[in-house]
């Protein structure tokens, strides 16, 4: 069993850290459950792998908590962890075989060969690693030498969390499905708490039931895909997820109205009022490109915008349009096939989010 906690959690490679920027992962409290299928998800460099390396033990946190079930594990090594990682490059015995490669974590603990032999032979058979058993790791190919990473893995029964950073790198675009749906597979089986590190949104949202979105060494939104996507808790939640991201418009508040540059925005009056009420000058809407909508005709609800080019891609078009300077991308039901000017967007109000100093105000749609 593994909860893991991590409690005011904070990481500075730099022995003298002077500010924020030293910090590679920023105070942090977050709770990974027991048995959960979760993904690690964020940009190059938001210090995804510096977090997995501190839950694994493979670096010690230069602030606050690990616990394993409630307990302090910040100097554990990882080898007394009970975690299995799973790395970018397979990390196996080339000279070894198949099978031996399998064996060795449990030949490693001692266990005797009459408990090695059924386990090897399950854990080969989920993966469908059994027709190589005998085969020299050498000879195999990249996503074969990966699944025997994983194997080794799995094979110890006192592995109570697994985690993978960015497993399928090396793996044929093909072939990482079939991988992914193996990993699904296995988690449903074998009750372990999984942790995946990708940067790939569809990658994320196919295997993880939630999803901790990091940037800038915090995790901004920890939530189903569904959530990431109708709820982004902070603009870059918007903008990372979804295809493509969220619009945003930088706003004020003039005369009443809230304004994108010159141009009123046409929204309700409780957003009005969020707005002139707001305590900071950083404020911005966003609106996916799902939920804008555009006629030839003014309506109350529209604003004039410049068309600059409409995309078909088979089962939608992405139109991309100009409003006060700014490129905004609409996702357009199937069937258009020009639009011309004058043209005018609707943003739906219900889907318009508002965001303070970046992080979304929650507001109680009627
Ligand atoms: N050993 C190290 N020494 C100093 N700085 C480091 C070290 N490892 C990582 N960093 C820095 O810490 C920050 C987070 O890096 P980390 O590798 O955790 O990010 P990541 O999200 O895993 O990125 P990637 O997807 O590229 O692996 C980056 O600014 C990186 O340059």
């Amino acid at each position: 069993m593994a909860e893991i906690t991590l409690k005011g959690l904070a990481h500075s490679y730099s022995k003298t850290p002077a500010g924020s920027d030293d910090y590679a992962i920023r105070q942090m409290d977050h709770v990974w459950h027991q048995g959960g299928a979760y993904a690690l998800l964020g940009p190059s460099g938001c210090g995804k792998s510096t977090l997995l390396n501190i839950i694994s033990g493979l670096l010690e946190p230069s602030e606050g908590d690990v616990l394993f079930d409630g307990q302090r594990v910040n100097e554990l090594p990882p080898e007394e962890r009970n975690i299995a990682q799973v790395f970018q490059f397979p990390v196996i015995y080339d000279t070894m075989t198949v099978y031996d490669n399998l064996a060795f974590p449990l030949r490693n603990m001692n266990t005797p060969e009459y408990r090695v032999d059924p386990k090897v032979r399950e854990v080969a058979d989920i993966l469908e690693l059994t027709p190589l058993l005998s085969r020299k790791a050498k000879n195999l190919t990249a996503d074969e030498k990966q699944k025997v990473s994983m194997g080794r893995g799995l094979v110890r029964d006192d592995v109570s969390a697994i985690l993978f950073d960015e497993p399928l790198t090396v793996i044929d675009p093909q072939l990482k499905w079939k991988l992914r749906r193996k990993l699904k597979e296995i988690h449903e089986r074998f009750n372990i708490t999984m942790i995946y590190v990708t940067h790939d949104q569809l990658e994320a949202s196919t295997f993880a039931d939630k999803i901790a979105v990091m940037y800038g060494g915090q995790v901004v939104q920890f939530g189903t895909p569904r959530e990431l996507f109708e709820k982004p808790a902070h603009t870059f939640v918007g903008y990372f997820i979804g295809s493509p991201g969220m619009n945003f418009m930088d706003v004020t508040h003039q005369n009443g109205k809230v304004m994108f540059g010159d141009q009123p925005l046409p929204v309700n009056s409780q957003l009005t009022q969020l707005v002139a009420t707001a305590s900071s000058s950083n404020i911005k809407l966003g609106i996916r490109p799902e939920f804008i909508s555009v006629a030839n005709s003014p309506t109350p609800n529209t604003v004039p915008i410049h068309v600059e080019n409409l995309q078909d891609l088979g089962t939608y078009s992405l139109l991309s349009f100009k409003l006060n300077g700014q490129l905004f991308k609409a996702r357009l039901p199937e069937g258009h096939s020009a639009i011309n000017e004058p043209a005018f967007a609707e943003f739906s109000d219900r889907h318009i989010g508002l965001y303070i100093d970046e992080y979304l105000v929650e507001i109680g749609h009627e």
